[in-house]
C-alpha cells in the first residue's frame, strides 16, 4: 500500500459552519447542496446515481472505501456527485472482485472529498437546519472559500436533467423482446433499464428534451419517465411530454423525478422538503394491498399531500410511514402510475420490484 500523506481540506456550510478534515479523492474546490444518505452499503451506486448531480453527499455509514470499486456497480458511466464527505476513509480494500481502491476511483473520476469529519454531528446539523449549500476545498483558505460558496446556485428552481441525460438515442435489451418501452432519460440509473430488459422489455432511451411525437414515432407499447436531478418545477418541457402521453391514454410508469413530473402534469404542485429522504430503509405502505415495503430513497422534493387529497385526477397509492408524505400515485381512468422511491434499489432492498411487473401487466392489459 502506498503511504498516504494527509493533506488538509475544509468543508464550509452556507450557515457559516466550518469543519476541517483530510482531503480525499481529487484535490480542488467544488460546491453543491449538502445532503446525507443513511445506507450502510452501496456507496459506488450512490455516487454514480445521476439524481445526485449538483449535490455533496455525506455518508452516515462511518466506514467508506473498505470494499473498493468495480465497474459492475456503476449506475451511470461515472460518479455524478459534486463532492463527498465521510468519516473513516479506507485507502485499502478487501474484496476480491473489486478492481481498484475508492481513492484511485475518485481521483480518476475527478471527485473532490473530505474525510475525518464528525459525520454524526454534521447529519444532526443538516437534519435540524435543513438542506443548504456547502463547499469542499483542499486548496483555498476560508475567506476565498466563502466567496466561492456564494456562487453555488440554489437547488430551488434548478433544471439539471438536460446536463446528465443522454445526447443520443440508444437501445437496451433484446430487439425481439415482446414489449417495447420508450424511456425518457432525465438522469436514469442503469439498474432501472436492467429491471425492464430482464422482464422482456426492449427499451429505446431518449434524451430529456425529446417530444411525445418523436417517441411515438417508434410505436412503443408504453412509456417510462426516469429519475433525475434538480427541481421538477423547472421542467415544463418534460411536464408537457408527460401531459401528451396521458392525453393519448398510453401506459406510463414514473420513478422519483418521473413521479413528480406525472403529478405536475395532473395539476399537483411540488415543494422542496426540509432535508429530503436518502437511504435504504424507508418504510412505505401500499394503500391498495395494505402491505408495507422497505424502500430505497433519494429525493429532496415531494408532491403536495394537500393537492393529492383535493385532486379529482389522481389518487395516492403509497404513503411514507415516517412523515406521511405521498410515496405513490395513480391517475384515475388512465394506465399511468408512479412512485417517489426506487423499486430498482441498487443499492437497497428488493421489496418493491413488483412495480416493474405491475407496469408490464398494465401494458399487457392495454
Ligand atoms: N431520485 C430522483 O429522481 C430525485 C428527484 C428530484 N431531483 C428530487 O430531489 O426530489
Amino acid at each position: 500500500m502506498k503511504l498516504q500523506k494527509k493533506e488538509k481540506a475544509y468543508l464550509l456550510l452556507e450557515d457559516g459552519t466550518l469543519l476541517e478534515g483530510t482531503a480525499i479523492g481529487k484535490k480542488g474546490t467544488r460546491g453543491g447542496e449538502i445532503c446525507f444518505n443513511t445506507g450502510m452499503t452501496g456507496y459506488q451506486e450512490i455516487y454514480t446515481d445521476p439524481s445526485y448531480y449538483g449535490q455533496i453527499i455525506v455518508n452516515t455509514n462511518s466506514h467508506i472505501g473498505n470494499y473498493g470499486a468495480m465497474n459492475e456497480e456503476q449506475e451511470s458511466d461515472s460518479p455524478k456527485i459534486n463532492g463527498l464527505v465521510v468519516n473513516d476513509y479506507s485507502y485499502v480494500y478487501s474484496r476480491k472482485l473489486a478492481t481498484e481502491s475508492l481513492q484511485e476511483y475518485l481521483e480518476r473520476n475527478d471527485v473532490i472529498g473530505i474525510a475525518d469529519v464528525d459525520t454524526r454531528m454534521l447529519v444532526r446539523h443538516i437534519r435540524s437546519k435543513g438542506a443548504m449549500n456547502a463547499i469542499i476545498s483542499s486548496e483555498l483558505e476560508v475567506d476565498a472559500l466563502k466567496a466561492e460558496l456564494a456562487k453555488v446556485p440554489s437547488m430551488h428552481g434548478l433544471e439539471l436533467s438536460s446536463q446528465v441525460s443522454t445526447n443520443e438515442v440508444y437501445f437496451v435489451g433484446d430487439e425481439s423482446a415482446p414489449l417495447k418501452v420508450a424511456v425518457l432519460d432525465l438522469g436514469i440509473k442503469n439498474s432501472i433499464l436492467q429491471n425492464l430488459s430482464s422482464r422482456g422489455v426492449y427499451c429505446k432511451v431518449f434524451p430529456a428534451k425529446t417530444t411525445f411525437e418523436e417517441m411515438k414515432a417508434w410505436d412503443p407499447d408504453g412509456y417510462f419517465i426516469s429519475n433525475g436531478p434538480g427541481d421538477p418545477a423547472a421542467m415544463d418541457y418534460a411536464v408537457e411530454t408527460v401531459t401528451q402521453i396521458l392525453d393519448a391514454g398510453e401506459p406510463l410508469f414514473g420513478i422519483c423525478l418521473g413521479h413528480q413530473l406525472l403529478a405536475r402534469a395532473c395539476g399537483i404542485s411540488t415543494y422542496k422538503m426540509h432535508h429530503g429522504h436518502r437511504g435504504l430503509n424507508h418504510p412505505i405502505k401500499n394503500l391498495v394491498t395494505g402491505l408495507s415495503e422497505m424502500t430505497s430513497q433519494n429525493h429532496g422534493f415531494s408532491i403536495s399531500e394537500e393537492d393529492v387529497k383535493n385532486s379529482d385526477r389522481v389518487e395516492a397509492t403509497h404513503v411514507h410511514l415516517n412523515d406521511h408524505t405521498v410515496a405513490g400515485i395513480k391517475v384515475k381512468g388512465k394506465k399511468a402510475f408512479s412512485v417517489q422511491y426506487h423499486p430498482e434499489a441498487s443499492p437497497g432492498p428488493h421489496d418493491s420490484r413488483y412495480l416493474f411487473d405491475q407496469f408490464i401487466q398494465t401494458i399487457k392489459s392495454k
